[in-house]
């Protein structure tokens, strides 16, 4: 590339943005640009141009970032696969990225007061709590997390993933944030013995559960084998959560939702408990409860005198949810999609579990990426829990369900940032809201009891 080339031109890089990529500017125009540091000048090449925006990736960098690393995924960099936007960055610069994105977003989108609550959170010169990392990561260099990958089948048979914003498959030799399990059954690659087992085209879902054998998925059924004398084929892992709370079994299907880092089931776990408070006795609602990973911890801190009544609109995962607590008469797990109607109904519930008291003690929820919403919020808030969890895994759909709580009533009392997708742009976190003017002092179940 010449130093002047027009197609390729050069811009100095400003701060991350949420989507995984930095804003620069390029006559006047923003520029989003993905596979850059913030500080550097690179070199780009334009992959899309809007009337208010374009997208470029940075194929040249003239002055790199000290945050800069060579790439642990380079088949996740310029011009290839999604899911590895972040892969060029030290671990610590990663999370410091998403700590700005996360700050400017919850500012952004939740507004001033929502800003300023997380910043009262955080201490000193901070505008949000640091994102922590989780397990072994450090160690393992944020490699092999992942117990859940998908894969998409080429035209000529190989595994794939999708290019970066792309409906086109890329055939992928190596998937380094995959857990060790996944890549010893050797999936990947054009010498792959699984090339005859599927068709072009086919999705294909491998998991290395907690325990036992790895198990693979093609277009959702067990892959055709020659000799199929053997046992009835597996469509269901089982994975082990060793908690706060003790030992947690579950029985999951594999194509369900389960969380993909493989420290995020008992750390999840252990930091919902822990922002709920003193669960002895209490009436819990859970929203979003998948197969019920939440839950089963849940029934145990509520004890006998508690209750649990949850609610998934996924239909395969409340029957995983039924058999992982059939021996737990005090949750009640209903099937249904979560809406202002819906919370007001397992409010009732929870409210008739015990007489002559009012809403839920504490309400947990875990929305999908695009947040729980304001209707529902709303109607959550209108239950008046003493306490409410809330795990979101997308900073702009927290902003806004922080923003919504806050309207009616509810305020940030606790924020956990996590690492939970190392090497992407993905972010969670832990939120606990109380209602305003709540004691810190007096436990909060104890004021609705
Ligand atoms: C992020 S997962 C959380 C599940 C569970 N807490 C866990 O960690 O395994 C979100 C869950 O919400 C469910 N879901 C998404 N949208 C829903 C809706 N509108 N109503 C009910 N459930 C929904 C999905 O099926 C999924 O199980």
């Amino acid at each position: 590339m010449s130093p002047d080339d027009p197609a390729h031109p050069v811009v100095e890089v400003g701060p991350p943005a949420h989507g995984g990529h930095c804003v620069a500017r390029l006559d006047g125009r923003v520029v989003f640009v993905r596979h850059a540091a913030p500080g550097e000048r690179v070199r780009l090449a334009v992959t899309e141009r809007r009337a208010t925006f374009w997208r470029a990736d940075a194929v040249e960098v003239l002055s790199p970032s000290p945050d800069r690393v060579p790439s642990v995924w380079p088949e996740s960099g310029p011009g290839g696969v999604g899911g590895g936007e972040l892969a060029h960055l030290a671990l610590p610069a990663q999370r410091e990225w998403k700590r700005r994105v996360l700050a400017d977003t919850l500012r952004r989108i939740g507004g001033e007061a929502i800003a300023d609550d997380v910043a009262a959170l955080a201490g000193e010169d901070d505008a949000v709590p640091p994102v922590e990392p989780v397990g072994q990561d450090e160690a393992r260099g944020g490699l092999r997390t992942r117990t859940r990958i998908d894969l998409t089948v080429t035209e000529d048979g190989r595994a794939g993933m999708y290019r970066q914003r792309s409906h086109e498959v890329l055939p992928i030799e190596h998937m380094p944030l995959a857990h060790e399990a996944i890549d010893d059954l050797g999936l990947l690659g054009e010498r792959s013995p699984w090339r005859h087992r599927w068709r072009p085209g086919a999705r294909v879902e491998a998991i290395a559960p907690s325990a036992g054998e790895p198990l693979v998925l093609v277009d959702g059924e067990p892959p055709a084998r020659k000799r199929s004398r053997s046992a009835l084929p597996r469509r269901n892992v089982r994975e082990i959560v060793d908690s706060a709370v003790g030992r947690l079994t579950y029985r999951v299907s594999g194509s369900g939702f389960w969380q993909v880092h493989r420290d995020a089931p008992h750390v999840l776990v252990d930091l919902v408990l822990a922002a709920a408070g003193d669960l002895d006795g209490a009436r819990v609602v859970e929203l979003y409860s998948g197969s019920g990973l939440l839950t089963l911890p849940l029934v145990r801190a509520v004890g006998h005198a508690g209750t649990v009544v949850s609610l998934e609109g996924d239909a395969a995962a409340v029957r995983d949810a039924r058999r992982n607590l059939h021996d737990h008469p005090t949750a009640l797990l209903r099937h249904g999609r979560v809406d202002p109607a819906a919370v007001r109904e397992v409010g009732e519930t929870v409210a008739g579990a015990r007489t002559g008291s009012a809403g839920p003690d504490v309400v947990v929820l875990d929305p999908p990426r695009a947040g729980a919403g304001a209707d529902v919020v709303t109607a959550m808030c209108d239950l008046r829990p003493g306490r409410v969890v809330l795990v979101a895994c997308d900073p702009a759909a927290l902003a806004r369900d922080l923003a919504a709580a806050r309207e009616h009533g509810y305020v940030l009392e606790s924020l956990r940032p996590l690492d939970l997708f190392p090497h992407t742009h993905h972010i969670e976190a832990v939120a606990a809201l109380v209602p305003v003017g709540h004691d810190a002092a007096s436990r909060t179940i104890l004021t609705s009891r």
